[in-house]
């Protein structure tokens, strides 16, 4: 979950006060009984204060030709004396300040400087996206020559063919001397007469089925590889049929459930995000669309401004449209520093059309559709899912939905301000207009999302890890985002967590860290946890932020922290199973086998536990040197091994149970984003 959210930020402290003090008593007063989202922003925005913050900044990240030459000029330098990875980075930088008149040759600039660094797939993409902005014709050959020669590289050799071709077809137009010319024809023409006789001899030879296998294995959609459609449960897809959503109501409301029994390892939800959205921070480092680190950025399709990057032209291309909606807005929400939840409110709505958002009212006024297999609880659903999220609306004090009305209120009068709302709806940013049916509308969602963000939101990580460093031990989970998953925010909370979970770009997968029985709640942890965090520290975060009691089987039961877990007292569950569910204290040096249970008045065994702890001695050493050693894979199964193992004889809390599972989560974390610093 996202942890303590900072709603307002420096840049909005003084005109909320001012807001909020511009409101008589009285007129708090209605504020406070006002039933509706829209209600309650129309009526901040009828304070002339409310519409005093700027809505741009100095500085609003525009392309700037300049600054772009300038900085292709130094990577030029550095290409020219062979210091390719600085070359790389400075023409990046050029390639994210260029307009597009001059991007088509800092493209192919750093399509050869790509080429060196033998990254050829990268420079393909500079090449295609430098010829399609009109690479200067007299040059052309030079760029399909470079693209060739990218393609021998990938072994493409039927295209790489075409594009040698292609470089001989375009030295009609090149602007070069005969001699040189003449050198360039006879170079490509052996080039092409050794490539035929390879081509010929490659077609008589026989294809590698398992090549080809691979290939299409790896192709399959990343939810499909974690779990496959047949074990998906029907009615929340994301979610495995070990898992069952139920609803309690009351302060539990929606939980997840395990359906049969779950085993250490397995993956119970893969899910996308109903939105997402980087970290100012890494906004040039990650992907804006996928959230992967960025090798080489690809600047924005928008031409004017130069605020974001993409991992690739297939991610810019996907997300062009909701782009072309948000550029404008994004300097002034970074420089205003608001949280992330803002930026969430915000990017719920922009990701849809307008008029898409507009139809949504019409389903408002319909019953929501009963979620069922028919019709499965989809996360892109904005209505069923997203909508109905908690908002503890109800619990709210006026203040507190004042806050978030005054937030609602300048993401408005933003999103206005940019060209999303058409202009026939667009009233002007002044406390004597009366806001348009469909601009209340939008203000009303707003705040809506803004209540149900506080909530539902989770923190998108990477691991860092240094290069060249084998050991997990060393690493660092970061933020890098936020997001909101509609299925993982029906888990409630627990500081002694069955699952953990990890992100491979946005898609989060969530992994069990337990055994948890059929009928068991599964639980996942919001932020404290109890190996860390003294009881009361933990339930007081969850209680200023999650606005509910903690009384998991760790708080009711005051586990201490790991580091105060006696490792010398074993705690062996009464084998007479859960009918008695006592737990038996046992020092580990014990020379008892037999121990008498207090509740049920049964005597057990506990031979064949204490043989299982020495197996799992030996399992840990395993653990620890495989992690120590980047064995990861290996690492991650020892430890799982140790989990299932002591799930069936101890209770917790066990202090190696619990390091166990920071193993686990450690290995989980190393298979799913990971940046090498
Ligand atoms: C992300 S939602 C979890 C799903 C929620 N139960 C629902 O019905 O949609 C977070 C909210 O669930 C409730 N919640 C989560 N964990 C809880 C717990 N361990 N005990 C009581 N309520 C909890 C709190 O109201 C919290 O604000």
């Amino acid at each position: 979950m996202l942890k303590n959210e900072p709603e307002i930020s420096g840049f909005f402290r003084s005109n909320l006060l001012a807001v909020r003090k511009a409101i008589r008593q009285q007129d708090f007063k209605k504020f406070s009984v006002l039933e509706s989202d829209a209600e309650r922003v129309a009526f901040v925005l009828s304070y002339p204060e409310a519409h005093e913050l700027p809505l741009e900044v100095e500085k609003p990240m525009i392309k700037d030709r300049d600054s772009a030459i300038r900085l292709k000029d130094i990577g030029n330098k550095f290409f020219g004396r062979g210091e390719f990875t600085k070359a790389l980075e400075t023409y990046s930088n050029a390639a994210l300040l260029a307009p597009s008149t001059e991007l088509s040759i800092i493209l192919a600039n750093r399509s050869a400087t790509l080429y060196y660094l033998e990254r050829h797939e990268y420079a393909l993409e500079d090449i295609e996206e430098a010829s399609l902005l009109g690479y200067s014709k007299d040059l052309i050959y030079k760029l399909e020559e470079r693209r060739a020669r990218c393609l021998l590289g990938l072994k493409r050799h039927d295209e790489a063919i075409e594009a040698f071709r292609r470089a001989l077809q375009a030295l009609d137009d090149a602007r070069i001397s005969l001699k040189r010319r003449q050198k360039f024809e006879t170079d490509i023409r052996m080039m092409l007469a050794v490539m035929d006789k390879g081509k010929r001899l490659n077609e008589a030879a026989i294809k590698n089925p398992s090549q080809v296998y691979s290939k299409q294995k790896s192709s399959a959609r990343l939810e499909d590889r974690l779990i496959p459609t047949k074990e998906r449960n029907p009615v929340y897809p994301a979610c495995s049929r070990a898992v069952e959503i139920k609803d309690d109501g009351g302060d539990i409301g929606r939980h997840a459930v395990a359906t049969r029994k779950i085993t250490p390892g397995e993956i119970v939800i893969v899910e996308r995000p109903h939105c997402a959205f980087l970290l100012a921070e890494t906004r040039l480092t990650h992907c804006h669309l996928c959230f992967m680190r960025i090798f080489v950025p690809t600047p924005a399709a928008c031409r004017t401004y130069s605020c974001v990057a993409y991992c690739s032209r297939r991610c810019r291309d996907a997300d062009a449209q909701v782009h072309s909606q948000e550029c404008k807005l994004l300097p002034a929400l970074w420089y205003s520093k608001a949280s992330v939840t803002c930026f969430l409110a915000l990017r719920a709505i922009t990701q849809r059309p307008f008029e898409e958002v507009m139809r949504l009212k019409e389903q408002f006024r319909d019953p929501a559709l009963k979620i069922s297999a028919k019709n499965p609880y989809r996360g892109d659903d904005y209505i069923n899912t997203f909508y109905n999220l908690v908002t503890h609306e109800d619990r709210r004090l006026p203040e507190d939905i004042f806050h978030r009305a005054y937030m609602a209120t300048w993401l408005f009068r933003l999103l206005r301000s940019s060209n999303y709302l058409p202009e026939n709806v667009k009233t002007a940013d002044s406390a004597d207009n009366r806001l348009s049916d469909e601009e209340l509308f939008i203000a009303g969602l707003l705040l809506h999302n803004l209540q149900l963000l506080q909530f539902n939101s989770h923190e998108i990580s990477e691991l860092v890890r240094l290069k060249g460093q084998k050991t997990l031990t060393k690493t660092k989970s970061v933020f890098i985002g936020g997001g909101v998953y509609p299925t993982v925010a029906m888990l409630n909370h627990s500081c002694n967590p069955g699952v953990i979970r990890y992100f491979i770009g946005t898609t989060m997968i969530v992994r069990a860290v337990r055994t948890i029985n059929a009928g068991e709640e599964i639980s996942e942890n919001y932020g404290p946890i109890f190996t860390t965090t003294p009881e009361s520290e933990r339930k007081r975060k969850l209680r200023v932020q999650y606005w509910f009691d903690c009384n998991c089987e760790a708080c009711s039961g005051h586990w201490p922290l790991l580091d105060k877990l006696d490792p010398t007292i074993l705690r062996f569950k009464c084998e007479t199973g859960p009918s008695c569910g006592n737990v038996l204290m046992v020092k580990s040096d014990t020379n008892e086998f037999m121990i008498g249970c207090a509740k049920c008045g049964k005597s057990m065994n506990i031979l064949k536990g204490l043989k299982a702890l020495q197996d799992t001695d030996a399992l840990f050493k395993v653990a620890s040197t495989n992690l120590e050693e980047g064995r990861n894979e290996h690492a991650l199964k020892a430890y799982l091994e140790i989990l299932k193992l002591l799930d069936e004889t101890l209770a917790l809390p066990i202090r190696d149970y619990h390091i166990c599972q920071q193993g686990v989560r450690l290995c989980s974390l190393a298979l799913g984003n990971t940046a090498y610093i």
